[in-house]
């Protein structure tokens, strides 16, 4: 703990890595300097989160006792995309899934909320904001004073976004807004939220815009507090707009072309989404691999066993394929070549198989694994949530589907 909190403030000390924390062979995929990246997430990971990780999902709350935003912005986790002149490290999406990988792998919950943060807010007001905008709201949330989110779904309007009803009226110097969004990670404790609405309710895609608004603008306020089957701590709520005022110098990117700020964030979005689950089947693996190696029965290790082995080898194969695909789109990304399909491809794809390996390491633990006392059914919790969130496993068919259709 010391040695990373004394070696943090350098943006060399990010780079410094530990084999300890290594995990299964990745030499194909990245570069020495990406593993010891890898490595040192992995390490600041498991020493500052993993700990907490049980408490988060009992209390369903991030512990009061550490400041783990800060503690995260210290480490420069926060603005891993970001231009350095705000606080960033100006790496690409490469290095940012690595991140999200390793959070996810000490805590699915933690994982999200900085997935909300650092991919759904930093990452787009790096994409669309202007230099006032970034100028006035990067640094701090990349230093971790302040915690962002994002919000497009409503009640009414999930898979459906775009036929959201919140509403943006024009008025002298800005917008007033009017509506809910739903499912807000981070809503409740977020400072700086990146929010969709109608600025023309008749012009359907080609109505909506981006604003960022601000925790304590009047008219603002969040709801009720979600209370979810799984990723508990990472706080999900309503978003509540009543003649909010937002000012012109808000919008981000231009007023009616929020659907393109939204889309093509979407697509980045569930491209470094997908390290989440690929995080969550490596703790999988974490715990498993240990049991099976030292519960015996029949006078021997289970793992000896080739049910046991089958089921391990395809839950490797599947965290395996999964990272590869995840980490060869993001390269893709990096070089300017963005394919839909694959941004939807990779979380499909990682999410379907976190939820099957999360199930298989409980099989593995048997009694155990069906325990509070064991990890195994908290990460089947949160492996699920990426089933749905970030458009569920029907869409990102749906858009695989259209895109190879259209050839
Ligand atoms: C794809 C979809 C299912 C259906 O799109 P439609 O058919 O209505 O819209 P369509 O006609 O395809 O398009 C509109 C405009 O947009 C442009 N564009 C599309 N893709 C892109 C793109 N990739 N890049 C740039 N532009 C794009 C399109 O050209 C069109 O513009 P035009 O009219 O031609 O000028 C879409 O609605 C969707 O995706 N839903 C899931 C939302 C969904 O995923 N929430 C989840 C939010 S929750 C969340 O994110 C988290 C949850 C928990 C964890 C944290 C994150």
């Amino acid at each position: 703990m010391q040695r990373v909190l004394a070696a943090r403030s350098t943006r060399a000390a990010i780079f410094r890595g530990y084999r300890q924390f290594s995990s299964f062979s990745t030499s194909l995929l990245f570069d020495e300097t990406q593993i010891q990246f890898k490595e040192s997430v992995a390490q600041f990971a498991q020493e500052n989160i993993a700990p907490h990780a049980s408490k988060i999902d009992q209390t369903n709350s991030f512990p009061k006792e550490v400041n783990l935003w800060k503690l995260m912005g210290e480490f420069n986790l926060h603005g891993i995309t970001a231009p350095e002149e705000y606080g960033g490290l100006g790496l690409g999406y490469l290095y940012h899934c690595m991140a999200l990988e390793e959070i996810s792998r000490a805590s699915g919950s933690v994982g999200l909320s900085y997935g909300a943060h650092s991919n759904l807010c930093i990452n787009q007001l790096v994409r669309n904001g202007n230099p006032a905008q970034k100028q006035k709201y990067l640094p701090k949330l990349i230093n971790g004073e302040h915690v962002g989110a994002l919000a497009m779904s409503e009640p009414n309007a999930g898979s459906d976004v775009v036929s959201m009803k919140c509403k943006a009226d024009r008025v002298d110097g800005g917008y007033v807004l009017n509506g809910n969004k739903m499912w807000c990670t981070n809503g409740p404790v977020a400072e700086t939220l990146v929010v969709y609405a109608k600025t023309d309710m008749m012009a359907g895609s080609k109505g909506i815009t981006a604003f960022i608004i601000e925790k304590g603008m009047p008219g603002f306020n969040t709801a009720q507090k979600l209370d979810k089957l799984g990723m508990r701590g990472s706080d999900t709520c309503e978003l509540v707009f009543e003649n909010c005022f937002v000012p012109e110098e808000n919008v981000l990117g231009e007023d009616g072309k929020g659907v393109y700020v939204m889309m093509s964030g979407l697509d980045l979005e569930r491209l470094v989404l997908a390290a989440g689950p690929v995080g969550i089947m490596q703790a999988c693996l974490d715990v498993v691999l240990p049991y099976v190696r030292q519960r015996e029965q029949f006078g021997r290790p289970i793992g000896e066993f080739q049910f046991i082995q089958g089921k391990v080898a395809d839950m490797y194969t599947s965290l395996q394929s999964s990272r590869s695909y995840v980490y060869s789109v993001a390269r893709d990304c990096d070089n300017g070549k963005v394919q839909t399909k694959d941004c939807a491809g990779v979380i499909l794809c990682a999410a379907e198989r976190a939820t099957q390996v999360a199930l298989q390491a409980i099989q593995c633990l048997g009694g155990n694994g069906y325990v509070n006392e064991y990890v195994t059914g908290r990460l089947l919790r949160d492996a699920k949530l990426y089933e749905i969130g970030a458009g569920t496993s029907e869409v990102r068919r749906m858009i695989i589907g259209r895109e190879l259709f259209k050839g």
